[in-house]
Formats: structure tokens, C-alpha cells, sequence
């Protein structure tokens, strides 16, 4: 068993940025969907990671780009990963592996034939991530699924051998029974969040949870990332 990756998404200030980074989070995510309320512009991520200079790995969270604005964000931001929370297609998504050498999760929202979709992807994609399916909305709702679907989901991750992070309504209160599903990782926004900004205190308690359940899986070395 593996410990699971910890993703903090959503940091849309310098300050969120430094509470994300000074934390054992594996994962720091950025929305870069405009007319969204956690977008951020690309050149101030920009800015704000050539002065804290993060550990994590970093994630851009897209819906349906073009190849342009994937450039465009890349240019100021050095992205370890794409992460696609839209409708893209197989074929999109061969598309911008093509374009540029950076990794992409496909976002799944959880439904009845959720791992069937996910098998669609099997070989196009470097991961995925399970999120809550809510009506007018993308992602960063703060609802959680069904958890009891999540080994399902992590069986065929398994078998197209990439991770897989569940997403949705995961607070620091909540994240021991998620963890007990065994997930490959976990995806949060809302949860550490008060009044629109990364609470530190929400990050620091996630961590202790992340950290007790990681103790209490003996032998246990990191998830592929
Ligand atoms: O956060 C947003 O506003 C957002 C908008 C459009 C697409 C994705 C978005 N967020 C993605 C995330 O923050 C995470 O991947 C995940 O959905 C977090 O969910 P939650 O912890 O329930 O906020």
C-alpha cells in the first residue's frame, strides 16, 4: 500500500500559494478557467512561484482549452501536469499530449458508468482524478460522491497503471474515511478554504490526517506521481 498524494487546489494568492507550500501536500493546483471564482492569471502564478519557489509538484486545471491558452499559461507557468476537468475527448487530449511534453490527468465525474468512460482513456492519459458531478459546475464545489464507488475507480486505475485522486467535498474532518477507501490521492479545494482563502490551520489539520493514515499502513512507500 502506498501513501496517497495530497493535491491543495485552487491557491489564487501569493499567500494562498505559501500556506499550500509550506505544507506535505505532494501537489499544488492553480484554476486557470476564466469567469471561474478561482481563476488566476497565468503571469502572476508566475511571479508568485519565482519567489516562494515551491517543493510540489505543479497543477493546471483547464476546461476544454485551446492549444493557445495551454501555451500561453505554460509560457509563465512550468505546469508538471495538465489537468483536464471538461468534456475533452480521447482525441483532445492526444492532441495537447502531442503539442507539449507535460502529463495529463482527465478529470471522471463521478457517475453510473464513470469507469467506463475512464477505460475510454485507458493508454491517453497519466492519471486521473474522480470528482463529484454537480449541475453548472466544473469542479471546486465543495460536494462529495458516493465513496464507496472509489475502489472501482482505483481498479481500473490500477490496471491502466496511473494514478488516480479522488476529489469533492474532502475536508480535514472528513479525510480519514476517505482514506479509508485507499485512494491513490486526494484533491482539495473547498476544504481548506475560509471565507474564499486557504486557511492554514484547515491545511495543517488535513496534513495531520493524511500523516496518521499514513502511519497506520505499515511498509507503506509514495504513490507513483
Ligand atoms: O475550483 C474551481 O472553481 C474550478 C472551476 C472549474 C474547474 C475546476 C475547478 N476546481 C478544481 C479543483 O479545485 C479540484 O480539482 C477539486 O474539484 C476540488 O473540489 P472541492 O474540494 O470540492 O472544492
Amino acid at each position: 500500500m502506498t501513501e496517497p498524494l495530497v493535491k491543495l487546489c485552487g491557491n489564487r494568492s501569493k499567500q494562498d500559494l505559501a500556506y499550500s507550500a509550506d505544507s506535505q501536500a505532494t501537489h499544488l493546483g492553480f484554476i486557470f478557467v476564466q469567469g471561474t471564482k478561482r481563476y488566476v492569471r497565468p503571469e502572476l502564478v508566475g511571479r508568485w512561484l519565482y519567489e516562494i519557489k515551491p517543493h510540489q509538484k505543479l497543477v493546471g486545471v483547464f476546461v476544454e482549452p485551446t492549444l493557445e491558452e495551454l501555451e500561453i499559461v505554460l509560457h509563465y507557468v512550468p505546469l508538471d501536469i495538465i489537468q483536464l476537468h471538461g468534456n475533452e475527448t480521447v482525441s483532445e487530449v492526444l492532441q495537447i499530449k502531442e503539442h507539449f511534453a507535460v502529463p495529463v490527468y482527465k478529470v471522471i465525474h463521478h457517475a453510473d458508468f464513470g469507469v467506463d468512460y475512464m477505460h475510454l482513456f485507458k493508454g491517453a492519459v497519466d492519471g486521473f482524478v474522480v470528482d463529484s458531478k454537480v449541475k453548472g459546475a466544473y469542479g471546486g464545489t465543495g460536494v462529495r460522491f458516493d465513496w464507496k464507488a472509489i475502489p472501482s475507480y482505483m481498479k481500473e486505475a490500477e490496471h491502466q497503471g496511473v494514478p488516480c485522486l479522488i476529489a469533492g467535498g474532502i475536508t480535514d474532518e472528513n479525510a480519514a474515511e476517505v482514506l479509508n477507501y485507499h485512494p491513490g490521492g486526494i484533491d482539495l479545494s473547498s476544504g481548506t478554504e475560509t471565507d474564499n482563502k486557504k486557511d492554514r490551520n484547515k491545511i495543517q489539520a488535513l496534513m495531520r490526517e493524511v500523516e496518521n493514515y499514513g502511519t497506520s499502513i505499515s511498509g507503506s512507500t509514495r504513490a507513483v506521481r
